[in-house]
């Protein structure tokens, strides 16, 4: 399975969903730009819009409330649930696993939750498959590569089908805890903010949004995405110590990205600005794992955090919102929530303004084409 994902989302194939993260980059930003209250909502629905168009192929979706987003959005809820140490009483008294299934309310409740997972992850990728095998021709999607090469990666349709559930778990929540944080630390630090949009004008202009072929003349960017991924790793940051009389068969060892991070100051010079480390091209952190079990979807992962991160900046100006005396109200520096196994700042509000005269006249436009070309994408969907 492993194989199988690392081809799909490889370096290389990672290119193919570079429409998909362009398109959701522009319906975003004008989301942001002409809703600035409802900011958490816009970015979740990106982050599941991009997992459910990579995983399957599905027009770009409009609204959280969209039955498709909230049927999966349900399931990623109930494995967080379930992934948190200590959910259930049998982990710490593994002897309850022995109990008949009548006594067991957990084992049935997880027995009826996969079989409904899996009727509805099936049908999604025989739908696809089926196209597959007439020879209809497709745009890329991980379902279809998944058909297509079933043969050579000896995957059962039930295998592939789960896998594609997973990767939309494993991958919508957190790129949008990483976005959140984006915004989080564009209201924060107005400087670094103003430091990307010059590099912005200078690379881009101001009469066309940006590109994935700009991105590589972006490196201030890259930078401020990979500090983000770095200083505010999604990931809960557990503190529990063990040592060497803890029972093994029931202590549950997470590490936590955030520790293993760099630390700041190696990346700031005298004058707080990132020095050269952070503008390479190499991660520079720790948050997508490391060894054989490194994130497969942190190539997919960083193209939509640095197209979003882009085309939000090209678009506006990021502030947090005034009080009765005009002061622009910014988030506490440390403030951090749990949300599952992941951590996120708590709520704050936002205004967003164009950055410039026609800013979302432009924005609005990219926009329109943008649902021309999903219904265009749905129509075609239906045939
Ligand atoms: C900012 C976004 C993301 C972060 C921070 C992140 C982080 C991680 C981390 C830390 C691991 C390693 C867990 C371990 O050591 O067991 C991991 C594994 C994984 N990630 Fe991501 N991930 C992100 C996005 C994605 C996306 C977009 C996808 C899929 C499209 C994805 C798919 C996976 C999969 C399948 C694994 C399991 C790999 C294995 O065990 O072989 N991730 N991710």
């Amino acid at each position: 399975m492993r194989r199988a994902c690392d081809n799909v989302l490889g370096l290389k194939n990672a290119v193919n969903y570079h429409s998909i993260q362009r398109n959701e980059a522009v319906f975003t930003a004008h989301s942001l730009l002409g809703e600035p209250e409802n900011w958490r909502s816009h970015i979740e629905r990106t982050s599941s819009s991009v997992a459910l168009s990579m995983m399957y192929d599905s027009p770009l979706v409009q609204s959280l409330q969209d039955p498709s987003l909230l049927w999966m959005n349900r399931y990623v809820e109930e494995i967080s649930a379930i992934l948190m140490p200590g959910a259930f009483l049998v982990e710490v008294l593994p002897f309850l696993r022995h109990l008949p299934r009548s006594l067991s309310k957990w084992r049935r409740d997880a027995e009826e939750s996969f079989e409904k997972s899996t009727a509805y992850f099936e049908k999604r990728f025989q739908n696809i498959k089926k196209q597959v095998v007439s020879g209809q021709e497709q745009r890329p999607s991980f379902c279809v590569s998944l058909a297509e090469n079933q043969e050579n990666s000896k995957l059962s349709d039930q295998e592939c089908a789960w896998l594609a559930g997973l990767l939309y778990a494993a991958g919508s929540e957190t790129t949008a805890t990483t976005m959140i944080w984006f915004i989080f630390c564009m209201v924060l630090f107005p400087d670094i903010q103003t430091r990307a949009q010059e590099e912005l004008d200078k690379v881009v202009g101001r009469s066309r949004v940006p590109s994935f072929a700009d991105l590589k003349h972006l490196p201030y960017i890259h930078a401020i995405v990979k500090e983000i991924l770095r200083w505010r790793t999604p990931h809960v940051s557990a503190e529990n110590s063990f040592d060497s009389d803890s029972d093994p068969s029931t202590t549950t060892l997470r590490y936590t990205g955030r520790c293993r991070g760099i630390p700041t100051r190696r990346h700031l010079d005298e004058n707080g600005q990132l020095k050269d480390g952070l503008l390479g091209l190499s991660e520079s952190h720790f948050t997508y794992g490391f060894g054989q079990r490194i994130c497969v979807g942190r190539h997919v992962a960083n193209n939509t955090l640095f197209m979003a991160a882009a085309t939000i900046l090209w678009t506006m100006r990021l502030e947090g919102v005034k009080d009765s005396d005009g002061n622009v109200v910014v988030p506490d520096v440390n403030s951090e929530e749990e949300n599952g196994v992941l951590v996120r700042p708590p709520p704050f509000s936002i205004t967003t303004t164009p950055r410039f005269r026609d800013a979302d006249t432009f924005i609005k436009e990219a926009r329109d084409e943008v649902v021309e070309e999903n219904l265009v994408a749905r129509l075609d969907a239906r045939d």
